[in-house]
């Protein structure tokens, strides 16, 4: 049986207290799913839902819901590209059976007088639209809802008088855009106010008599697509709302219905959370999304409340969503929640989250009533909105604007529907593509021979001329403006053929339609976004290279990287062309990070996506991570709507607030890698090392020693060179890393207000030298002493493979300095502390002896100071724990030599084991006096006071108690 027919119970069959229907359906895999290899994690038995989690296939979690759908495999496309069940009676659930278990029910109680509310929740691209609107011939519930409405009307017509009004409008960034107004936008939107009969509602919202509704949802379908270019917006995070009012006489009872019916498409889901768990200064009160993070809230809400929680508040009236679907959740609404996922595993997070948010949803109870009245209001009702209509329509008429009259706006837009078919049939034209498929094609731009049109675009008043001469269609670039076809700029009239790519200004993409001799039967759909952005990508020189091509083979991560730069590149031009309108005077690039850089094996690190800003006339760089690129990127959209709206001249959002700017920061310039290997041998090495930028840059050469030395710091001689490195075991090592100077640095090439850092990279809290400034070939003059009281294999094996990683920081402006206090980071104690464990963790070494004399932290701190000390109590332990094993091996000796002097004798003892014993003693001793010297500064210390540590004891111990049995061997 299929799982889509196991729940027959129809959405209307509920009582009067209902509780929300919720539905999950799966969609097929995508492009993307398919070429990064994916596995379906998802499946489905009747009404319950089990997903696995890929990193932990044992770990499962299983759903029920009221339906479920699997359209994921076992489908066909017919002759007419409908999506069919591959045999009949096949699992796959298409939209027509989508439709009979929800859309029937929703329409029986429309006309029974409930209101009703169908809400489609999922991450972006999940199939949420598809469900809603649906794609071609394959229709989705709205269109199908909306025929079988019109035609229960005409069947009804005997017993019942009945007019539909349709309304369209989106929620973007809570501002409400009316997509059937095709006038001017109301700057900051439409108001969202307030009745105590009617509830909350949004004035001045066309509302159309109709018979149909296809133009109308076109008409509204075109409205968005150019609003969210005029937003610089994204409609994957914006709501859709379609509201029906379906008003029913019946005279025989002399009784009136009226009912709503909300259906709401909602933004991709993901959004909520894109600010990530990246720390951003501008983070605190920014929702990605508030109405979609207020929806969470009111569920979670209300679901409490039906399991019997208190509830003190639901917080319908946080977002304009939430308070234009009050009834539909709690309230007076049947209502049904459509819930959309991908199966992949690469979308585990976000299916499991999408379950986890349908099953709160299915708790929530509504307390639905018949919206009955006598058919005198109603009939009052009508005449007084006819009489309305009537006044608007003649003072339209005019004026000599009916385009924009409600009454004749669906009659219009078939007109200009016949049209437009006509029109492409005999003429080239252009075609919009959008990001969201559901917008893609809807907007078409004729060039008919002898004309030429001019493309209007954001910032320019004009921006290209098309022409159209002789059949031959050509583009001119206006000066100043960016157009890019088949992903090369051109700044030349060039001539265009069928199928070539166009964008326009930031980011409007169309692809260019020959005319119909040139057309072929060629496939358009395979120009979809991801098409033009990887084109563009790959005139960049970025790309996937051969395996690519539909095979599951490109690397997961690789393929994350390429999407991500793609995804992000339009977004990049996008914050280009508002910081230039606003004239911020900050440039966005995009960057692959770590690509030069590996680890100190020598392996590349993972790659990542990165933004590069630089505010080019204070010259200072920051390097943003992804997540906060798209934090900010919608903040930036805020700022310049907020412009937009006001016009308030240039530079808006100064200051604090600014999301194009941010306190100046040390940058990552790049990395060097000085090899360890000489030290096994105990050889000095002296090293020109090539400091390489995340794109292979050469920042500067850096001139860096490895000097094998004495525990004091005398340089060995030549007789100390090892032959074997074996012969270092169990033996003391000590060396020093000595930084001499930087040479050529591009950094303060290109502005010499700025300074460097060296850190030594082995974990996420490196060591740093002392900062230089203004200096292209500054002197360094850093040496640090590292010592290994006991060589291990272990430590003599990473010796040998493996290379220490000096990073180059760059420092900017004055404002560096108080980065560095604040943040501690110019010698700062808790570093060195934290490097001296890092060395001890990974690779045995112990940092002995720093050159570094610690400068106080901020005194305004004590509580940082505490926290340091902490720290610094912590570290030492970890050196008293190691002293003990040093002490314990040493006493296991003296007890062998002893005991079994005479037994062994002859054997492997050496003769020299007792003087050698002595030696490491002396070694012991001289270390407990530095223990001990710094435990009563530590004693000393007041967190009120300025701290003064001087590093050059740092092999410490907190305890000397506990040391003292090892002293009395
Ligand atoms: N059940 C399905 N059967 C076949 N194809 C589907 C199905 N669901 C979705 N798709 C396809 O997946 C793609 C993404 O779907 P859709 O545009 O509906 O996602 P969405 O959730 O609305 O995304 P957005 O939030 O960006 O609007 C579309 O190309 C659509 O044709």
């Amino acid at each position: 049986m299929p799982a889509c027919c196991t729940m027959r119970a129809k959405a209307s069959d509920m009582h009067s207290k209902d509780c929300v229907k919720v539905a999950v359906r799966v969609r097929p895999f995508n492009k993307r799913e398919r070429d990064a290899g994916s596995r379906s994690i998802v499946s489905m038995v009747s009404s319950s839902i089990t997903i696995q989690d890929p990193r932990e296939p044992q770990s499962r979690r299983s759903f029920c819901f009221d339906y479920a759908y699997w359209s994921h495999s076992g489908f066909a496309r017919d002759r007419g590209g409908l999506y069919v069940p591959e045999e009949p009676g096949g699992r796959y659930a298409d939209q027509d059976s989508v439709f009979q278990d929800l859309g029937e029910g929703i329409l029986e109680n429309a006309l029974q007088g409930y209101n009703a509310t169908l809400l489609a929740y999922g991450q972006t691209g999940s199939g949420k639209s598809y469900s809603m609107v649906g794609y071609g011939p394959n229709k989705g519930l709205v269109p199908k809802l909306c025929d079988r409405l019109f035609q229960a009307i005409r069947e009804n017509q005997d017993t019942r008088q009945c007019q539909v009004f349709f309304s369209m409008l989106e929620i973007y960034n809570e501002q409400v855009v009316d997509l059937l107004s095709r006038g001017s936008r109301n700057p900051g939107g439409l108001r969202v106010r307030e009745e105590q009969q009617r509830g909350f509602y949004v004035e001045g919202l066309r509302t159309v008599p109709c018979d149909s509704v296809e133009q109308l949802m076109e008409q509204g379908t075109r409205t968005r697509t150019t609003a969210a270019t005029h937003m610089n917006a994204n409609s994957s995070r914006s709501h859709m709302l379609i509201i029906l009012q379906l008003k029913q006489i019946f005279s025989k009872e002399s009784i009136t219905k009226q009912s709503n019916i909300n259906l709401v498409d909602l933004a991709g889901s993901e959004r909520q959370r894109s600010s990530g768990s990246e720390a951003d200064r501008l983070k605190e009160g920014t929702a990605i999304n508030l109405s979609l993070t207020t929806l969470g809230n009111v569920i979670s809400s209300l679901a409490d409340v039906a399991v019997g929680k208190k509830v003190v508040h639901i917080p319908y009236r946080d977002s304009v969503l939430t308070k234009l679907l009050q009834s539909a959740l709690g309230g007076n609404s049947r209502t049904v929640m459509i819930a959309t996922l991908s199966p992949a595993d690469i979308c585990y997070e976000e299916s499991l989250s999408t379950l986890r948010y349908a099953e709160r949803a299915k708790r929530i109870q509504n307390r639905a009533v018949v919206n009955e009245s006598p058919t005198e209001r109603l009939v009052k009702e009508l005449k007084a909105e006819n009489a309305r209509l009537l006044q608007r329509l003649s003072r339209l008429g005019q004026e000599g604007r009916r385009a924009n009259d409600e009454t004749t706006l669906t009659c219009l837009s078939f007109l200009s529907l016949c049209q437009e078919r006509r029109m492409m049939q005999m003429h080239p034209y252009i075609l919009n593509i959008n990001e969201d498929a559901q917008l893609s094609g809807v907007v078409k731009l004729f060039i008919q021979e002898g004309n030429s049109v001019s493309l209007f675009i954001l910032i320019q008043q004009r921006h290209a001329v098309f022409r159209n001469e002789q059949r031959r269609v050509t583009l001119t670039p206006l000066a100043g403006s960016k157009v890019i076809v088949n992903g090369n700029a051109v700044s030349q009239t060039t001539e265009l053929q069928h199928l070539d790519r166009l964008i326009l200004g930031s980011n409007c993409t169309y692809l260019f339609i020959g005319y119909p001799s040139e057309r072929g039967g060629d496939d358009w759909s395979r120009y979809d976004y991801d098409y033009f952005q990887s084109e563009l990508a790959a005139a960049e020189g970025i790309h996937l290279g051969e395996s690519s091509a539909g095979s599951s083979q490109t690397d997961p991560s690789l393929l994350a990287v390429f999407y991500d730069y793609i995804k992000l590149m339009p977004m990049v031009a996008e914050a280009n062309q508002m910081s230039q309108e606003l004239n911020k005077g900050v440039e966005f690039k995009l960057e692959i990070k770590n690509l030069a850089l590996s680890d100190s094996k020598g392996h590349d690190l993972e790659k990542e996506i990165a933004v590069r800003v630089t505010c080019m006339g204070r010259k200072q760089v920051w390097m943003w991570s992804k997540a906060k690129f798209v934090n900010r990127k919608f903040l930036m959209e805020e700022a310049y709507q907020q412009h937009q709206a006001e016009k308030s001249g240039d530079n808006v959002n100064q200051g604090d607030k600014d999301p194009f700017w941010d306190p100046v920061e040390p940058l990552l310039l790049g990395t060097a890698h000085l090899w360890l290997q000489s030290l096994a041998f105990r050889i000095p090495l002296e090293e020109q090392l090539e400091v390489l930028g995340s794109e292979g840059t050469e920042e500067a050469i850096l001139q860096a020693q490895l000097v094998p030395c004495t525990f004091t710091g005398l340089p060995l001689g030549e007789d100390d060179i090892l032959i074997d490195p074996s012969e270092l075991l169990g033996r003391r090592l000590d060396f020093q890393l000595v930084l001499e100077q930087c040479c050529g640095l591009r950094w303060i090439r290109e502005a010499r207000n700025r300074g460097v850092q060296i850190g030594l990279f082995d974990s996420s809290q490196p060591l740093y030298s002392p900062a230089v400034w203004h200096n292209v070939n500054p002197l360094l003059d850093h040496r640090v002493h590292f010592a290994s009281l006991h060589t291990s294999q272990r430590l003599l094996d990473y010796l040998q493979s493996s290379a220490v990683v000096l990073e180059l920081w760059g420092l900017q402006g004055e404002d560096a300095q108080i980065w560095m206090h604040r943040y501690g980071m110019n010698d700062c104690p808790r570093l060195a502390m934290f490097f001296y464990s890092i060395i001890c963790k990974h690779t045995s070494l112990c940092l002995y002896n720093s050159v570094c004399v610690l400068q106080p932290v901020d005194s305004a701190e004590p509580s940082c100071s505490v926290r340091v000390l902490q720290q610094d109590l912590e570290e030492l332990k970890s050196v008293n724990t190691s002293l003990r094993k040093e002490n314990h091996s040493l006493r296991e000796q003296l007890n062998a030599a002893r005991n079994g002097g005479d037994s062994v004798r002859g054997r492997s003892v050496r003769p020299s084991c007792d003087a050698e014993f002595a030696r490491a003693l002396k070694v012991f001793y001289h270390s407990m006096t530095s223990v001990r010297a710094q435990l009563q500064r530590l004693r000393r210390h007041r967190p009120s006071v300025r701290i003064n540590v001087c590093l050059s004891a740092a092999l410490v111990d907190v305890s000397v108690t506990t040391i003292r049995p090892c002293l009395n061997i």
